[in-house]
């Protein structure tokens, strides 16, 4: 037993995926071939039509190399429970935070779903204490959450008595599977099981008939704060829901409602704001070393994950300097074969497993540890010193806020986790502490948000937050325990998966035109260069999208123009290999880990259409907002309750709104469409010798065909269709474009 006594609690191994790397070399070199053969060919095209062909080459040559750099050394973590459990004998606290803002579009039936799997975590329930924070201000998700810490109490017994995997309720009645115990004990089982079926029944059946009924909260005397309030005006508001005073570690863990102050004329910083707002009620409250942050609809797949993640951030010699724990994200119901390109498996295998082996991986701003002393700002060696010399009270107030509650928690925080003490206090005596930290004016003129905490400005808070922590010098880690921690929500729809992108495009940009850009960071922060160059793949979506957006549009322009872009005649081949060789590889990526062909295609059709139409729009948007010329607000991603729950033979079917993101979208399919017609009916505009060849005729046909689900909307009605009015704006604006374009031609060089 003493054996255990200093092995590592987890272990790291990398490794090669040799055939990649000989196939992204082979393509790169095919890049390479493209780009000699732009700048030897300078003088047979015009300046305009060569400069751009030439920067947007580049670009994407290099954006190889980065997404190269990225995926070479990957690695992945082997955590020791067994350990943990013999080199810990002490678990450290860990406070869970669970964020909604929305009751129509997050419905609380699935809030309170996640709440309870998180309740029922296999880990002792004095150590944990979990915070819900509810910006939509709902009486009905405050009310789902009471409810459900009443089902809790019979929930979490009974979880732990036959080991249940899933403990998401509504993840685990409908697989009927599960009522089949294989134990002697199976009629007991039987039993228990038919029991708590029906007490899940009956609370859902409660939340749905107060969805339909609201008003019948009115009466009630413990709702009363909810009366009179809007979503964007009112008092914080602090609800002890569950408490678990006598620090049992079979009783429940602690449950906290909050909904912090908002006040129509101030900004409240989304889910940021939230988050430090968050840290700072439980800082308060229960100042746990570590913090769990998931989304409201990602609930605990792997009931033993704390116990994982506390192997990583708790291995004496390489945890110290992890600041998070990242969980992959996986999506349960995700509509077959990935038809909208949200559920990113591939994406996680060869990305995030990529970073795993470099400074670690992006924070995703969901299933993710923290560790309290890196979301306050401190770098590994400041809690080193830290620890020694007490830092200048003042110092603190102005960094941390007035609330002297909180400032002694950040003090406490910092002496480390084998210094933790349990808070004495009750968190119901401490409801006014925490009401003044939640508030919306204490975080004027901290550092909540700027230095440290989740940073504000951005709609897209994960990424630069993770910067702002590697960037002090800590690293992260993947922690990927079988069966996978967490599952959650894609969107069901096209129309949120663009909101969505389009979100993360413009938030990125902003990042990327600020403070945080990755190459600053690398050159003036201890980013490492290779992580840093993933980082700048990261923020430059919305970038990639313009590049992107531009060379499509030299293509069409050089059909209507009866121009080339690409080589003719024999030198076609090289083009033409790097596209086939390209799908074929990618193609090979997927197969690999166990993904369909269709599964493939549906992701490369969209990353061309998401690119070209969300992450251009995106940028657009980044780029006004980075101008101060206008602002963007977080649009939340409706979430149900089952992708498939919808329309029976419609799940994956294309649908649209009056979204800019679909103009983008329609206009580029009809600017493509017109000139293949051109080109087909030889109406080119100019009749140069160096003419187009099939090089531009190839590249419209794909985009085509990989913009078909718009082609169909175009000629469909209501909500699969695309909105008439977005059908003549983009009408316009290719006629503009084809006019343009021909008008170029036509006018002779001055
Ligand atoms: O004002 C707000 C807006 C959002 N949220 C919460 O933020 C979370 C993420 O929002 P969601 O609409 O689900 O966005 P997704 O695009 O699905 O989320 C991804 O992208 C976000 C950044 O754009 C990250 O914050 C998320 O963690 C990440 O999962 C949800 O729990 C929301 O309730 C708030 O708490 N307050
Ligand atoms: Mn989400």
């Amino acid at each position: 037993m003493a054996s255990h006594a200093n092995l590592p609690l987890y272990e790291k191994i990398w490794f090669k995926r040799t055939t990649q790397r000989i196939m992204d070399t082979f393509i790169l070199l095919l890049l390479l071939r493209l780009l000699t053969y732009r700048v030897l060919s300078i003088n047979s095209f015009t300046l305009t039509t060569w400069l751009l062909a030439f920067l947007c080459e580049s670009w994407f040559t290099f954006t190889w190399i980065v997404i190269l750099n990225t995926k070479w050394t990957p690695a992945f973590t082997i955590t020791h429970l067994d350990r943990l459990l013999q080199q810990v004998p002490e678990l450290p606290p860990v406070d869970l935070f669970v964020t909604t803002a929305n009751p129509v579009l997050e419905p609380p039936v699935i809030v309170v779903n996640t709440v309870l799997s998180l309740l029922a975590l296999d880990y002792p329930a004095n150590k944990l204490a979990c915070y819900v924070s509810d910006d939509g201000c709902s009486p009905l998700t405050y009310y789902a959450l009471v409810e459900a810490s009443k089902f809790a109490k019979h929930w979490v017994p009974f979880c732990n008595k036959y080991n249940i995997q899933v403990r998401a309720p509504f993840r685990y009645f409908p697989d009927v599977s599960t009522a089949n115990s294989t134990t002697e004990d199976s009629l007991e089982f039987k039993q228990d099981w038919l029991r708590m079926k029906d007490m899940y029944d009956n609370l859902s059946k409660k939340i749905e008939q107060v969805n339909q009924k609201p008003n019948t909260f009115q009466t009630d005397r413990e709702f009363a704060v909810f009366s009179n309030v809007e979503q964007r005006n009112h008092p914080s508001i602090i609800k002890v829901i569950l408490e678990n005073k006598d620090g049992l570690s079979d009783g429940l863990p602690q449950l906290i409602y909050i909904s912090r102050e908002k006040r129509p004329e101030y900004p409240h910083n989304y889910k940021a704001g939230a988050m430090n707002m968050l840290t700072r009620v439980s800082g308060v409250m229960t100042n746990a070393p570590f913090m769990l942050n998931v989304d409201c609809d990602m609930f605990v797949n792997n009931p033993k994950i704390v116990l994982h993640a506390m192997c990583i951030l708790m291995d004496s010699k390489s945890g110290k300097e992890v600041a998070f724990a990242q969980c992959y994200q996986q999506f349960y119901d995700g509509v077959k074969d990935d038809p909208f390109g949200n559920q990113w498996v591939a994406a996680f295998e060869y990305i995030i497993q990529g970073m795993g082996g470099l400074q670690g991986p992006f924070y995703i701003g969901t299933n993710t540890f923290h560790r309290r002393n890196a979301i306050h700002g401190f770098s590994p060696d400041e809690i080193e010193t830290g620890k020694k010399g007490k830092l200048a009270e003042e110092t603190l107030t102005k960094q941390f806020g007035s609330s002297k509650a909180f400032v002694k928690a950040v003090v406490h925080a910092m002496e480390g986790v084998s210094a933790y003490t349990p808070n004495d206090v009750s968190p119901s005596n401490l409801v006014e502490e925490a009401i003044q930290v939640a508030n919306f004016d204490y975080e004027y003129g901290t550092s909540w948000g700027k230095q440290m905490g989740w940073l504000y400005g951005s709609i897209a808070e994960d990424i630069p937050t993770g910067i702002n922590i590697h960037r002090k010098g800590w690293r992260s880690e993947c922690c990927v325990p079988n069966p996978i921690a967490f599952t959650g929500c894609a969107p069901g729809d096209f129309v949120s998966t663009m909101i969505q992108q389009k979100r993360w495009a413009s938030g990125l940009t902003v990042v990327f035109f600020g403070k945080l850009n990755p190459i600053l960071v690398t050159l003036f922060g201890k980013i490492q260069f290779r992580q840093g160059l993933s980082y700048f793949w990261a923020t430059n979506m919305g970038l990639r999208g313009m590049f992107h957006v531009c060379y499509v549009s030299l293509s069409a322009y050089c059909l209507i123009t009866n121009t080339n872009l690409l080589p003719k005649g024999l030198g076609e081949w090289f083009p033409v290999a790097l596209f086939v060789i390209y799908n074929i590889y990618t193609l090979f990526e997927y197969l690999t880990i166990g993904l369909s062909i269709r599964h493939w295609w549906n992701n490369q059709r969209m990353l061309t259409i998401r690119s070209t139409t969300a992450w251009f729009v995106g940028f657009l948007s980044g780029v006004l907002k980075v101008l101060g010329i206008s602002d963007i607000v977080f649009e939340v991603t409706r979430k149900e309750h089952s992708s498939c729950s919808g329309d029976g033979d419609d799940v994956g079917r294309f649908s649209f709104d009056e979204s800019p993101v679909f103009v983008a979208g329609t206009t580029i399919l009809l600017v493509h469409l017109s000139a293949l017609f051109i080109k087909f009916l030889g109406l080119e505009a100019g009749h140069s010798a160096n003419g187009c060849g099939m090089g531009e005729v190839y590249c419209s046909t794909y985009l085509v065909v990989c913009y078909w689900p718009f082609l169909k909307g175009l000629f469909v009605r209501g909500k699969y269709g695309i909105p008439f009015s977005t059908i003549c704006k983009s009408l316009v604006l290719a006629s503009v474009f084809v006019h343009f374009s021909r008008s170029v031609i036509s006018t002779p060089p001055a």
